[in-house]
């Protein structure tokens, strides 16, 4: 059986033998710069910093480096099994796309190029309901969807059912994003990709909110566009509400955007399957709670109620070993596959994935475990 961590010498042979190098750096953790070099300053300020002064997204990632693994010695494996299944969706590695809008801002193929990437390694894509493409045009083996709640009913339900209708398994909902957080580096160039009519294929596509336009949306995009402006904002959701989507979902729910202990405790006595542990990459609420700091004590407090997951700072493979260590079953990459994207489209993140891949594999090789199941408390130190 082959290991994720191959890839490392197969980029090894490449350069001696072939004379050619990856033409996106295997440090994942330098994307970030890479990409800036391809995307233009809306895109980049759309996409790089976060809410406020930034600093939720500078703890999240600061939060990684206060923990060490601890590596063990004389008791490795030379198979590694990464495989498991989440929310009754079989993976190979607890690895998953995680929900990302409008991605045509990062290269022209968007969502379609991510989908067919994440399939080639058959892992799951997650599909945004702020998606630059449609449900229906996503072609992908594997594939959750996540809901922003839109506060108009008829909408809400048609989204649900073309969800159903095309083979999206597992329902997440967002719930960090009643509204959108107050982000300066887009205030101040007065740009949101939406009022553009960017990211609204799923509303633009649908039958139930074309149905509440007074004109076709070719006609007047701007009535469309702000009609959307009116229905996406829903600070006012509240936990009885989640009723609504098990009467109207009839597989997993998660929910996504958890960082307190009582939230977690609430989603296990409202019977949510899983939660996403996540301050949205720090794109909410500034000053947040780290989210790699909220994961142990949630963990422990739901226990093997609720499948927990974790997304917001995960930058590499060993990143990803921390997360699992402490508590995640899986975790969902964000910025780095959108970097991966926007550097060289599907095969620019098909790149960031083997390489995630391969590092949390050898992580794990050299840290005397056979797979990620076998991470634990004692597997990290708090530095
Ligand atoms: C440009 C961008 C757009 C995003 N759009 C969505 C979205 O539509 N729905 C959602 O639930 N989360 C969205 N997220 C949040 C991600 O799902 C994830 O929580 C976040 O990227 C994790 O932080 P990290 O990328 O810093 O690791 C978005 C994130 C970024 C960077
Ligand atoms: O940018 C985001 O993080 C995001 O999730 C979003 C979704 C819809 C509208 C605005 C922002």
């Amino acid at each position: 059986m082959a290991n994720y961590g191959d890839h490392q010498l197969s980029i090894y042979v490449q350069g001696m033998f072939q004379n050619t190098r990856p033409e996106i750096t295997t440090d994942l953790s330098r994307l970030e710069s890479q990409a800036a070099a391809n995307l233009s300053a809306e895109a980049m300020g759309y996409i790089v910093p976060s809410a406020g002064s930034g600093s939720t997204a500078r703890a999240n990632l600061a939060a990684f480096d206060r923990w060490r693994l601890v590596p063990r010695m004389l008791r490795g494996s030379t198979e590694r099994d990464l495989s498991c299944t989440i929310l009754g969706t079989k993976m190979p590695a607890p690895v998953v796309i995680a929900p990302i809008g409008v991605q045509t801002l990062a290269h022209p193929d968007g969502e379609l190029a991510t989908a067919r990437a994440a399939s080639a390694l058959g892992l799951t894509y997650t599909h945004s309901t702020q998606a630059s493409h449609s449900f229906e045009q996503i072609e992908a083996d594997s594939k959750w969807y996540q809901l922003y709640w839109p506060t108009d009913k008829d909408v809400c339900l048609s989204f649900l059912q073309r969800a159903k209708s095309n083979g999206y398994s597992v329902l997440l909902l967002t719930l960090d994003t009643g509204t959108i957080g107050w982000r300066p580096a887009d205030l101040d160039r007065g740009f949101l990709p939406f009022l553009k009519g960017e990211g609204l294929a799923n509303y633009f596509s649908d039958p139930a909110f074309q149905a509440k336009l007074a004109k076709p949306i070719a006609e007047d995009p701007t009535a469309a566009v702000m009609h959307w402006a009116q229905m996406f904002p829903n600070v006012g959701l509240g936990w009885d509400e989640l009723s609504f989507l098990r009467d109207n979902w009839d597989g997993p729910i998660v929910l996504k955007g958890i960082t307190s202990v009582d939230d977690a405790k609430l989603a296990a006595e409202h019977g949510v399957d899983g939660i996403v542990v996540s301050n949205h990459g720090g794109r909410q609420v500034d000053g947040a709670i780290a989210a790699l700091d909220a994961l142990p004590a949630i963990a422990d407090s739901v226990g093997e109620q609720v499948t927990v997951l974790f997304d917001s700072g995960v930058r590499t493979g060993s990143d990803a070993a921390k997360a699992l260590a402490l508590g995640a079953k899986a975790i969902l990459l964000g910025r780095p596959y959108l970097y991966g994207l926007a550097l060289a489209g599907q095969a620019g993140v098909e790149h960031v994935l083997r390489c995630l891949l391969a590092e949390l594999d050898l992580t794990l090789a050299l840290s005397g475990y056979a797979n990620h199941r076998e991470l634990n408390r004692d597997s990290v130190r708090a530095a």
